[in-house]
């Protein structure tokens, strides 16, 4: 059978409306238009090519991506696209650079950190991009420990500046994208001295080159870090370097929402929590949840296509062969990340529900949900893109030898997102944030506050600490009370066991530092405890379209017992479980599978992503894939010339047995 007859008749197996069920993905019938219309635009467009991104050297890889967001600012501008829309153009343009920098970083800490006077005066220049921004933190000696920094801002009250200056070798910044090359402004993070006092990090509006010839201004040296993991990938960002020698900035231009510096040089510390200097990495934190679903997404999608076209064994006197999305191991390893793909998405929209609310109440000066945001911005983006680069390394591996191909598009799909597990915080440092907040949630059990938000299972303790569960038979697993049950008192024995061991300790901290690997399980378990609870949520609202409810019923079980079976270690040694039990929710899992397989191609479909975004010959819609393969091959520069340059060389003397004329 032909790879486009394999996947219309897996198209026709299909026991739900994809159509619907592409707007459940999108989230709203509005967001799926929107998608659709902007996916389309970016691959109409030939600007937009990406298919010779592993073969371009550095600087043509670079000068194309500046082309591509010249080429993308002028279509925004000319079609007046919404906020939205362009936001959803530039994904879709699928080209890692400055742009992402400027609207996601630059642009949101000037409006979370700068008065009203700075917004006004730097939003329209940034809003119309007169100055690009990137966002200045991390350095060479410190990323995750931010009150590490050491770049220094001391005011000088006789020229009513700031001295900024880089005073070690590790102080230099290291690593912000669009800072290397392109940006002409960026919000550093620096050490506030004020008469003689450091008052710790704060934000400061910074112009770094000319705006005429975009030379760097005098007092500051700049340029790009060097090449980064994978072809093409995340190298057509310019990730930079920075340091500062005295290079002096006016007053106004300390981001002072939060704190301020007066004309005399006194400083005038903030009276709201000074962590909401770090509200632009809790937003991106939150988009990054969402991004997961997508990345996920993609690659599954290609491995689920593939693997219902690819053919391996099992025919008899020269019949078809099995299609290699039929061996239970197969889908053992895919299900459960098609699976994933959908519970990060519906974990992503709670997410972005959770941030808007606790956005509006610190305009509304309450405070009292900010700990529980940062805990789920951090411990769900470090849960989320830690499976993530899993899965798509897993996708690879299920396309067999030609998922190692480039123009499979995994390899660089990984290369560019893996780094997402150490950017915006490294994913080890910020599930112990969770961890923190769990360990303090604890502690306050007794004293008869109720927790609240995604702790407030912790407030039926009693409960859950001595629970045994209820399941008897396979299709028990299909209960939802029965599920979530099972998380909650894992989580909650994990967290409890990880508090009771702190106390053996007489200092904390040390403790703390003890038990970092336990901590950071204990953390994991309540981020999952809170997409599996995100997705039986989602289950429970109006579902409309033919078996649709249907289909996501079978992914939400799938993703949580699949974890059960993956943590089963976590689950029977808290008792949570019985070994009879866990045997039964592997029962139940290979029943889902089963009902999963007729509409597995169909459940990737309905991510509506185009042929261009995927950007895989294994993953095309039409499932045409070996005479593509070949068309590719074709096209690799080594196949110009038929005999390779260094033919006579280098491979010439070999045959001849005539080395010493070889030029080595
Ligand atoms: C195939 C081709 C595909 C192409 C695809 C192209 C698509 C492109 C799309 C890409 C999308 C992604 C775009 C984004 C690009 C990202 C770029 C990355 C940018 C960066 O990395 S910026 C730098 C980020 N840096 C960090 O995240 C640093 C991490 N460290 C910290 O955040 C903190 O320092 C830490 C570790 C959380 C806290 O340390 P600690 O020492 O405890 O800190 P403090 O003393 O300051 O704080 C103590 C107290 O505060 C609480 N706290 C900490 N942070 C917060 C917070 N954010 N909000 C609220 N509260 C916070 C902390 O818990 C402590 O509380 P206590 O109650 O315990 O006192
Ligand atoms: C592609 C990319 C883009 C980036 N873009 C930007 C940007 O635009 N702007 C910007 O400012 N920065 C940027 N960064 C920097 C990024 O935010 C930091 O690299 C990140 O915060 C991690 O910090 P680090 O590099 O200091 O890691 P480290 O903290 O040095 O981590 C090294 C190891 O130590 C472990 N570790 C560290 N502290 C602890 C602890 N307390 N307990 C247990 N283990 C610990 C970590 O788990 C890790 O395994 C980018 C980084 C990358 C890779």
């Amino acid at each position: 059978m032909e790879g486009d007859d394999n996947l219309a008749h897996e198209r026709n197996k299909a026991e739900f409306d994809v159509n619907e069920m592409k707007i459940v993905w999108a989230g709203s019938r509005q967001a799926f238009e929107v998608s659709n219309r902007m996916s389309r635009l970016v691959a109409s467009d030939p600007v937009f090519d990406k298919s010779n991104r592993a073969v371009m050297t550095r600087k043509e890889l670079f000068k194309n991506t500046l082309r591509k967001s010249a080429h993308a600012w002028k279509l925004i501008n000319e079609l007046c696209l919404s906020d939205e829309e362009s936001t959803i153009f530039k994904y879709f343009m699928d080209q890692p650079g400055f742009l992402d920098l400027h609207w996601r970083m630059f642009v949101p800490a000037i409006k979370g950190q700068g008065t009203e006077e700075q917004k006004q005066k730097w939003l329209p220049l940034a809003n119309k991009m007169q100055i690009i921004g990137c966002y200045a933190q991390t350095e060479l000696g410190h990323g995750s420990n931010v009150q590490g920094l050491e770049t220094t801002a001391t005011f000088n009250p006789q020229t009513d500046q700031f001295i900024l200056h880089s005073p070690t070798q590790t102080s230099s910044k290291w690593w912000p994208g669009g800072l290397g090359k392109v940006s002409t402004h960026a919000v550093v993070y620096a050490r506030l001295i004020t008469n003689g006092k450091d008052h710790g990090v704060h934000g400061f509006i910074v112009q770094l080159r000319n705006l005429d010839d975009h030379s760097p201004l005098p007092g500051i040296t700049i340029g790009d870090i060097g090449v980064k993991f994978g072809n093409g990938a995340y190298n057509s960002m310019d990730n930079g370097f920075l340091m500062f020698d005295k290079f002096c900035i006016p007053r106004d231009q300390m981001l002072m929402r939060l704190s301020k510096v007066t004309r005399e040089g006194k400083y005038v510390p903030s009276d709201v929590p000074r962590q909401l200097m770090y509200g632009t990495m809790v937003s991106v934190r939150q988009t990054i949840v969402s991004n997961a679903s997508v990345a996920m997404a993609r690659a599954v999608c290609i491995a689920t296509r593939y693997s219902a076209v690819r053919r391996q064994f099992g025919s008899q006197n020269g019949g078809v062969e099995t299609q290699v999305i039929d061996y239970k191991t197969q889908q053992n390893r895919l299900f459960p990340l098609l699976a994933s793909a959908y519970a990060f998405r519906f974990v992503g929209e709670w997410l972005k529900w959770l941030y808007t609310d606790v956005t509006q109440r610190l305009e509304a000066s309450d405070f009292a949900t900010l700990p529980e945001a940062h805990a789920c911005t951090a411990g769900l983006k470090s849960m989320t893109t830690s499976a993530t680069s899993d899965g798509i390394e897993e996708c690879r591996k299920l396309c067999g030898g030609h998922g190692y191909l480039w123009c499979s598009g995994l390899p660089e799909l990984f290369a560019v997102y893996v780094p997402a597990c150490t950017y915006e915080g490294d994913n080890v440092v910020l599930q112990l944030q969770v961890a923190r907040f769990l360990m303090k949630t604890v502690a306050q059990l007794s004293s008869g506050n109720a927790p609240a938000g995604t702790t407030a299972y912790m407030g039926r303790a009693k409960h859950l600490l001595q629970c045994r569960s209820s399941i008897q038979k396979a299709e028990d697993w299909l209960n939802p009370a029965m599920v979530l049950e099972a998380f909650e008192a894992r989580a909650l024995r994990m967290a409890v066991s990880c508090a009771n061991n702190l106390k053996k300790f007489e200092n904390q901290e040390q403790g703390f530092s003890e038990l970092l690997a336990d901590l950071v399980e204990a953390g994991i378990a309540h981020c999952q405890l809170i997409v599996v609870s995100k997705f039986i949520a989602k289950l429970e609202r109006d579902i409309k379209g033919k078996g649709v409810k249907n289909q996501l019923k079978n992914l939400c079980y799938i993703y949580a017992l699949h974890l059960i079976h993956k943590h089963l270690g976590d689950f029977l040694s808290t008792n949570t479980i019985t070994p009879e039990q866990a045997s039964l929710a592997n029962n139940q899992l290979r029943s889902l599978y089963s009902q999963l397989r007729p509409n597995a191609v169909a459940l990737v479909d309905a991510f509506d992503y185009t042929d261009h975004y995927l950007g895989s010959v294994l993953g095309r819609y039409d499932g045409n894939v070996y005479p593509k393969l070949f068309e590719e091959a074709l096209k690799d520069p080594l196949n110009d010339s038929v005999v390779p340059d260094g033919y006579h060389e280098y491979i010439r003397p070999f045959i001849k047995q005539d080395l010493r004329s070889a030029r080595l």
